[in-house]
C-alpha cells in the first residue's frame, strides 16, 4: 500500500470503505475499497466473489478491478477510479434528466450486463450506488453478490438491496436467475426517470405491496408461478390494480414506459435478457460498437465511449448495429397495461416500522425529497454511497476467453503482504471452489403486509 496515497473517503459499505488514491509512481487516480473484514490468508481472499467474479471481467462497463492487496491481515481492492454514482447524481437534483441521458446510460449498462450474463455471471445487487458513473460513462461496480448463471441452487444466501429485489427473491424462490438484474434495471430505469424509487418499501412486505401497488397484482396468467411460491410460504398478495406506469413518470416516453413495464414483469420469463433489450426501440438511436473495434488506450482510465455519444466521438469506428442470434424483436412487443383504468395513484406506508431485521434500516421519507432518495440499508444519511449488504463472492468462468481475459497474477511481496495485479499480468489462479456464505436475512417478519397511508406516487415529480 505504500505505492499508493489516499486522498480522501468517497464510499462506506457494508463490507468496506472506499477512498479516492494516488498512485504514486505513475500519478494515477484510483479508487481503493479497504475491506473492513481482516483475511487472514490469500486462500481466503481469492475465493471471495468479488475477485473471483471481477478478474473475469473486461468490459468498458464493468468497472475494473486493478490489484487486489493483502498488507497486515487487512484486505484492499485497486479499481478504475469513478466520479460518482448514480445515487449521488439522483439524489439533490430539481430537474429531471433528459431522457437522451438516461438512454445512454441504460444502454451502456445493458452492454454491461449483456457481457456479463452471456459469460455466466450475474450481478444480483444492482442498484443506483453501484452504477458508477464518469462523465458519459457509467460502469457496473461492486461484485460482492454476483453470482454464476449456472451455478447450483438454491441460492440461500443472497439478499440485495430491497427497493430493486426482484419478486421471486422477496417471494423466497431458490431459483432464480440474471432477470433478477433484469428487474432491477427496470426500477432503475423508473427512478431516473422519474427521480423516486418505483418500489420504495420499507419492509419486505411492504416491497411486494408496492410493486402490486405499481403493476398489479399477480395473476394465473401472468405468474402461475409466483401464485405457486406465495402459496408455499402461506403468503396473500394484496389484491391492487396497478397503475399505468406513465401516470408516475408523466414526461417519459412511450418507448421508455414500455421497456420498464417489460423490464419489471412478474414473471421472469417475461422480462427481456439484457441481449433483448439492446435492440428495444427505446435504444433505437443507440449502436453498438463491438470490443473488438473499440479503440484500447493504453492507460485504460478513461475508456471508449459506447453509446450515442461515444460512438459519435468515435468517427473511425464503424457502426454496428447490435446482432445477437437469439434476441426477440422488441416490435412485437405490445403494451401490456391492462389496468390502464385503475390509475387512481399507488398508496405507501410512510411510518413503516423496519421490518427486515439486519438490513435496510432506513424508512421511507414523506417529503418529496426525502422520499426519493434514501435507499434502504444507508447507514448514515450524510454517506450518500454507504449502503446495504453482504458481499465478497464467487464465480466461475463459462467460456475460454473468459480466462483469457482474466489475466491475474499472484505477487508475494513479504508474509504479511501480497498483492494480485489483474491488469496486464499473465499468470491465472486456477478458479477456486466456489465459497458461499453470507448473512441471511430476517425472515420472519416477511409474511406481514403492511398497510399503506399515503400516496406518494400521485405528486407530481418537479419538472
Ligand atoms: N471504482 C470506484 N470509484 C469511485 N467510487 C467508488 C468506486 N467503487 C465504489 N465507489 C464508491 O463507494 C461506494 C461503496 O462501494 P461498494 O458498493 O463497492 O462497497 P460495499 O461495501 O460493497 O457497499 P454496499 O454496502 O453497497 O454493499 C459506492 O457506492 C461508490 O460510491
Amino acid at each position: 500500500m505504500d505505492r499508493y496515497k489516499l486522498i480522501k473517503e468517497v464510499g462506506d459499505g457494508t463490507f468496506g470503505s472506499v477512498w479516492r488514491a494516488i498512485n504514486k509512481q505513475t500519478g494515477e487516480v484510483v479508487a481503493i475499497k479497504k475491506m473492513k473484514k481482516k483475511y487472514y490468508s490469500w486462500d481466503e481472499c481469492i475465493n471471495l466473489r468479488e475477485v473471483k467474479s471481477l478478474r473475469r471481467m473486461n468490459h468498458p462497463n464493468i468497472v475494473k478491478l486493478k490489484e487486489v492487496i493483502r498488507e497486515n491481515d487487512i484486505l484492499y481492492f485497486v479499481f478504475e477510479y469513478m466520479e460518482c454514482n448514480l445515487y449521488q447524481l439522483m439524489k439533490d437534483r430539481q430537474k429531471l434528466f433528459a431522457e437522451a441521458d438516461i438512454r445512454n446510460w441504460c444502454f451502456q449498462v445493458f452492454q454491461g450486463l449483456s457481457y456479463m450474463h452471456q459469460r455466466g455471471y450475474f450481478h444480483r445487487d444492482l442498484k443506483p450506488e453501484n452504477l458508477l458513473v464518469s462523465k458519459d460513462i457509467i460502469k457496473i461496480a461492486d461484485f460482492g453478490l454476483a453470482r454464476e448463471v449456472n451455478s447450483s441452487p438454491p441460492f440461500t444466501e443472497y439478499v440485495s438491496t430491497r427497493w430493486y429485489r426482484a419478486p421471486e427473491v422477496l417471494l423466497q424462490s431458490y431459483v432464480y436467475t440474471s432477470k433478477v438484474d433484469m428487474w432491477a434495471m427496470g426500477a432503475i430505469m423508473a427512478e431516473l426517470l422519474s427521480l423516486r424509487p418505483i418500489f420504495p418499501g420499507a419492509s419486505e412486505a411492504d416491497e411486494i405491496y408496492k410493486i402490486c401497488s405499481v403493476i398489479g397484482t399477480p395473476t394465473e396468467e401472468t405468474w402461475l408461478e409466483g401464485l405457486n411460491l406465495a402459496n408455499t410460504i402461506n403468503y396473500q398478495f394484496p389484491q391492487l390494480p396497478g397503475v399505468p406506469l406513465s401516470s408516475l413518470m408523466p414526461s417519459a416516453s412511450e418507448d421508455a414506459i414500455n421497456l420498464i413495464e417489460r423490464l419489471c414483469s412478474w414473471d421472469p420469463c417475461s422480462r427481456p435478457t439484457a441481449a433483448e433489450v439492446l435492440q428495444h426501440p427505446f435504444f433505437q438511436s443507440c449502436f453498438y460498437v463491438p470490443p473488438s473495434l473499440r479503440p484500447k488506450p493504453s492507460v485504460a482510465r478513461t475508456p471508449p465511449p459506447v453509446g450515442p455519444r461515444g460512438s459519435f466521438e468515435h468517427q473511425s469506428v464503424k457502426r454496428h448495429p447490435v446482432s445477437l442470434a437469439n434476441a426477440k424483436p422488441f416490435n412485437s412487443y405490445v403494451s401490456p397495461k391492462s389496468n390502464a383504468a385503475f390509475g387512481s395513484g399507488v398508496q405507501r406506508k410512510l411510518e413503516m416500522a423496519n421490518q427486515d431485521g439486519t438490513r435496510n434500516t432506513k424508512p421511507v421519507r414523506s417529503s418529496v425529497r426525502d422520499s426519493k432518495y434514501r435507499p434502504p440499508g444507508k447507514k448514515s444519511p450524510h454517506k450518500a454511497a454507504a449502503a446495504s449488504l453482504n458481499k465478497n463472492r464467487v464465480t466461475r468462468s463459462v467460456s475460454e476467453t473468459a480466462d483469457k481475459l482474466a489475466n491475474m497474477t499472484i505477487g508475494a511481496t513479504g508474509s504479511r503482504r501480497h498483492s494480485v495485479s489483474v491488469v496486464g499480468q499473465h499468470q491465472q489462479l486456477k478458479p477456486p471452489a466456489m465459497k458461499a456464505g453470507w448473512v441471511g436475512e430476517t425472515r420472519d417478519m416477511f409474511l406481514r403486509p403492511t398497510q399503506p397511508t399515503t400516496n406518494a406516487y400521485s405528486r407530481k415529480v418537479a419538472g
